[in-house]
């Protein structure tokens, strides 16, 4: 019940979230004006464009590192391989005992067939199914696409274009939503990525000489702290993205139909808002955690201005001269407000020195980073595989910007001409719609902001 939201609450999250961003020189209210006054306009518009629409994606890969537990996927095979005594291939199994008594109540209701859990688990089968309706004229036209190029995969396990089982997908047909999607699944997805793969303390804080192997995800904001910058970069930045997820599930929320009549509906819900980002309900996290999609923001900001001189004369190919030409323009207003940003990241304060410990660093930034690629095949919902694969991939392409060419800083360019640096189709549409995601959680922050007021 939207009522329910108290003024306290909304001081509480609003009132932390303003000024630095933190390990740049940008200020939330610069970025809140940037985003909801120019780009996410233009944005929200050129992503409409086919283009931009149409993602190809392998969404049939298996989990590398352990059986599907989503609970919904799990009632539809739990004949032969989704047994609870299953155990993961490659990563331990780590369940807390709070999360093995929440696994054991989904399959105690579900042996007992308990008709909530079978309605829940309709739901949740239905709002996370995807929508694979593509016209068979869109599907001639695809086969035109494929003359576009290819590179060298760097910080993402990019799905093999000639996969038989890659397929496009319609995005507007799908969009990132609520889709009921929680409990163990996501769950271990979360902890799997905070607690295996995002980087620990390089020393111990006074907390033992074992303090930061077993960071949990609630310690990894402490911790995060006093970790080095590359290492809380890869923090924030994961971090960033988990709060642009969970924000479009507030953002777009389905409300049961009111009074028990009529349809269910899709609106804003500031409690589950509340419930994420509050400081009381989060442990104090929930501003920095706000903070963080800030951050991951400005990364990708930085990574589209590096690239504009080579995405301005990319050339948007879907066989429409006068649809390119239009996506072509669209594109160079964007990147030509992007530019103009004053207060860009400042990427070469990463990894700075030729340090064989910088190198070091920075190979495992490039391989904690594709694991978590590799995780994305692990969620158990098909709508949030297909958007956590695209954002993923949008942000490693915005690494491999950052830190392809010949320099780095905030006036460094990928130049148009560079021979080594390429992007192919499915990283460029991934660019901008991984960007356009962060870009309407921003967004959805001012409409939670107005609401609460
Ligand atoms: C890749 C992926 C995509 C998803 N897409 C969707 C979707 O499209 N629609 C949908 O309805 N659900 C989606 N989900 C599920 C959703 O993200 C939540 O996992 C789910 O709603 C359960 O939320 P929760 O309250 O249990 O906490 P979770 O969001 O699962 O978080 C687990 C723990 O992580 C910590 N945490 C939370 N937020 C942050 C943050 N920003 N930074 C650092 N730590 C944090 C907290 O300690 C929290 O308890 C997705 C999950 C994954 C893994």
């Amino acid at each position: 019940d939207k009522l329910s939201w108290s003024g306290d609450a909304a001081d509480r999250c609003f009132c932390k979230l303003q000024g630095e961003v933190d390990d740049c020189s940008c200020k939330v209210e610069s970025l809140d004006s940037l985003n909801n006054n120019k780009i996410y306009p233009i944005l929200t518009s050129l992503l409409s464009r086919n283009y931009f629409r149409y993602f190809k994606v392998n969404l049939k890969k298996s989990c590398p590192f352990w059986s599907d537990d989503s609970r919904c996927a799990l009632r539809d095979c739990h004949v032969n391989v989704c047994q609870k005594d299953e155990v993961p291939i490659k990563i331990p199994d780590v369940d807390t005992h709070s999360e093995k008594h929440e696994r054991n109540k989904y399959l105690k209701e579900l042996n007992e067939g308990k008709q909530g859990f079978e309605e829940r688990c309709a739901e949740e089968r239905e709002l996370g199914a995807l929508d694979a309706t593509i016209s068979e004229e869109k599907k001639a036209e695809f086969q035109t696409w494929k003359e576009y190029d290819e590179t060298l995969p760097l910080f993402c396990d990019i799905d093999d274009e000639h996969s038989n089982d890659m397929e496009y997908v319609d995005l507007l047909l799908n969009p990132e939503r609520y889709t009921g999607y929680k409990g163990p699944s996501p769950r271990r997805i979360w902890r799997s990525i905070y607690e295996e793969n995002c980087f620990k303390p390089e020393k111990n804080y006074g907390y033992g000489p074992d303090y930061g192997k077993d960071a949990s995800i609630e310690s990894m904001f402490f911790i995060a702290r006093g970790m080095c910058l590359e290492k809380r970069v890869f923090f924030r930045l994961i971090s960033g993205l988990h709060t642009s997820i969970n924000i479009h599930l507030c953002d777009k929320y389905l409300f049961p139909a009111k009074n028990g009549f009529g349809q269910s509906y899709w609106d804003h819900n500031l409690q589950e808002f509340q419930q994420r980002f509050d400081p009381a309900l989060t442990h104090d996290q929930g501003p920095q955690r706000l903070k963080n999609l800030y951050f991951t923001y400005l990364i990708e900001l930085r990574a589209l201005a590096k690239a504009a001189p080579y995405l301005k004369q990319k050339g948007f190919y879907t066989g429409d001269n006068q649809e390119d030409e239009d996506v072509q323009k669209g594109v160079n207003d964007l990147l030509d407000i992007i530019r103009k940003f004053p207060d860009h990241f400042d990427e070469s304060q990463l990894f700075k020195g030729n340090t064989k410990e910088m190198q070091q660093l920075k190979s495992e930034f490039v391989l904690h980073f594709r694991n978590i690629s590799r995780i994305m095949d692990c969620v158990g919902c098909d709508k949030c595989k297909l958007w956590g694969k695209l954002q993923v991939l949008g942000m490693g392409t915005a690494l491999k910007i950052l830190f392809s060419g010949d320099s780095m800083g905030p006036d460094s360019i990928v130049k148009s001409q560079d021979k080594d640096f390429q992007l192919t189709r499915t990283e460029i549409v991934a660019l901008f719609n991984a960007f356009g995601r962060l870009s309407s959680s921003i967004h959805a922050i001012e409409t939670f902001r107005k609401l609460a007021s």
